[in-house]
């Protein structure tokens, strides 16, 4: 990947104006050379000018004396602003006048393949007189464009509510079909009689949470097409930052042949009838009914539904694996949590709102499963003139809010911030709502399938945990092998996994 573009002076404009200072490119190549990837893509202009970062949080906070001011980076032209102090992070968030998103969600749209000609209908507000305005429309009542429709729609089927109830149902009831002792075959060697199986638990995340979560979304019908869908989608995961980057695909990129399955399985979905397609949740039907009204054409109607099947899919597994590998390096950790979902499972079935307000140890551990492996970066186009932490920003540039940067602040999370500290959680509440804890982004954008998320991930562990004993597959020598380290390797769009070959192996047997 080329990295262009960057101003050979150093220039800081703090101590000119009230600018913030810019991060020139001697700074940056030590960053490049001695740190790995903590990677992010935002767009920066209508010309599509899509570009990677890779800050290492240790120099860009040096490079502002740890005080976490904001600080610009200088490309073709354009200026990015990192931001990371907690306070300015909730300022850029708060603001929903002069800091947009449209512009980085057209070109997320053009990355998944949306046609130029869709999207000027996509964008467009109904209105009287077009042809294809529907007066009292009972699909969109409030006549927005059709992107903020779609956003609204899944909005309203991911909050809490009967629709989100109606997903995170059918996805247990997946995983209660995917998770038995006999059924493992996908993720262990071991022959379904044997009474004790080594498993992969990566491979037991990835499959049955992408899984469960595709027949949630759309009932059989995308495995009635495509009974491989599942790899697809874990194929697509691999490289979705490809598609984020919009490298060329002369280059034999690893997602093209996953995206081309992908899609030629969402294209057929799309083109089933309607009464052919009803298992799928309200919220795609009702997109796929609006864009029929537009007139979006059937590449870009593919497209944007791989957007959202992609969004629902991007981070679940991993933050599954990394809660689940804590508790089976730490003996006390797991007995705390085994107890506390055990008793959710009355009568052979699983309350999940039991699990939501009675698990604090595994609330715990999830929030900083959350903090620790989050790579997600948050980003705003600046709209006019704003000023945020006494800084002066200017329009038409990019504002950056780096998860990791966030997460690992010495001055919210203590000295140790890259330690495994549940407690942190546990015993000071409130830190779910501070500002420099930002898993989920925030704000417009906030992420709507947040509390699905959880459903999701507490729905595996309660379910693992009651069916089978799970315990670390330990060395010859009776040592636990070295914990997985993140994957940082690639870009992160949300939550990493483990690096390849880091695992962590399971003994599995059923209770
Ligand atoms: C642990 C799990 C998850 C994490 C860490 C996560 C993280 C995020 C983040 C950081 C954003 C904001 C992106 C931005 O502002 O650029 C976001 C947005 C979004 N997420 Fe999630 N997400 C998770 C689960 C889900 C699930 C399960 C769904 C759907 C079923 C989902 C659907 C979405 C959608 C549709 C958006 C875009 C919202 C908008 O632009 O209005 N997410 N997510």
């Amino acid at each position: 990947m080329a990295f262009v573009g960057f101003h050979d002076q150093t220039e800081n404009l703090a101590q000119r104006s009230k600018g913030p200072s810019l991060l020139d490119s001697t700074a940056y190549g030590n960053l490049f050379g001695q740190f790995r990837q903590a990677l992010g893509a935002w767009a920066v202009s209508e010309v599509l000018i899509v570009k990677h970062i890779n800050i290492s949080p240790d120099i860009a906070r040096n490079y502002t004396n740890r005080s976490h001011e904001i600080f610009t980076i200088q490309m073709l032209g354009k200026k990015l602003y990192i931001v990371t102090a907690p306070e300015d992070v909730a300022a850029v968030y708060k603001n929903t006048v002069s800091l947009g998103f449209d512009g980085h969600l057209n070109d997320l749209l053009v990355s998944f393949g949306f046609g130029e000609e869709a999207l000027r209908k996509a964008w467009h507000t109904p209105t009287p007189g077009d042809h294809n305005y529907i007066p009292n429309n009972p699909i969109n009542p409030d006549q927005v464009n059709f992107i903020h429709h779609t956003e609204e729609t899944f909005k309203m089927q991911l909050l809490p509510g009967p629709r989100m109830d109606t997903i995170g149902s059918a996805f247990l009831e997946a995983l209660h079909q995917s998770v038995q002792f006999d059924h493992l075959g996908f993720c262990t060697s071991a022959p379904p009689q044997a009474p004790c199986k080594h498993i992969s638990l990566y491979d037991l995340c990835r499959f049955t949470m992408v899984d469960a979560a595709t027949r949630s979304l759309f009932g059989s019908h995308l495995h009635d097409i495509n009974h491989c869908v599942v790899d697809h989608m874990l194929g697509f995961n691999d490289y979705a930052w490809q598609v984020f980057f919009r490298l060329p695909r002369f280059l034999g990129l690893g997602v093209s042949e996953p995206q081309s399955h992908l899609m030629d399985t969402l294209r057929q979905f799309v083109q089933l009838p309607q009464e052919k397609r009803a298992q799928a949740t309200w919220a795609i039907q009702t997109v796929l009914q609006s864009s029929e009204h537009v007139g979006i054409d059937l590449e870009s109607r593919t497209s944007v539904l791989l957007m959202m099947f992609w969004a629902a899919n991007s981070n679940e597994y991993n933050i599954a694996f990394w809660v689940i590998a804590h508790l089976l390096y730490d003996e006390v950790l797991k007995d705390l949590v085994v107890q506390e979902t055990e008793a959710a499972w009355q009568s052979g079935a699983l309350d999940i709102k039991y699990l939501f307000s009675h698990c604090p140890n595994l609330e715990a551990i999830f929030n900083e499963a959350l903090r620790l492996n989050g790579g997600a970066m948050v980003s705003r186009i600046v709209l006019e003139k704003t000023i945020i932490g006494g800084k002066e920003l200017q329009p038409g540039n990019a504002i950056i809010m780096p998860s990791r940067q966030l997460h690992t602040n010495e001055k919210v999370w203590g000295s140790n911030p890259r330690e495994f500290n549940p407690s942190r959680f546990l015993k000071h509440k409130t830190m779910t709502r501070h500002s420099s804890f930002r898993p989920f982004g925030g704000g417009i954008t906030y992420c709507p399938g947040r509390v699905l998320a959880k459903h999701q991930v507490y729905g595996l562990i309660a379910l693992l945990f009651h069916r089978f004993e799970m315990s670390l597959v330990v060395g010859e020598d009776g040592k636990k092998p070295e914990f997985p380290v993140l994957n940082d390797t690639t870009p992160g769009l949300g939550i990493t996994g483990p690096l390849k070959g880091m695992d962590v192996k399971v003994e599995v047997r059923e209770r």
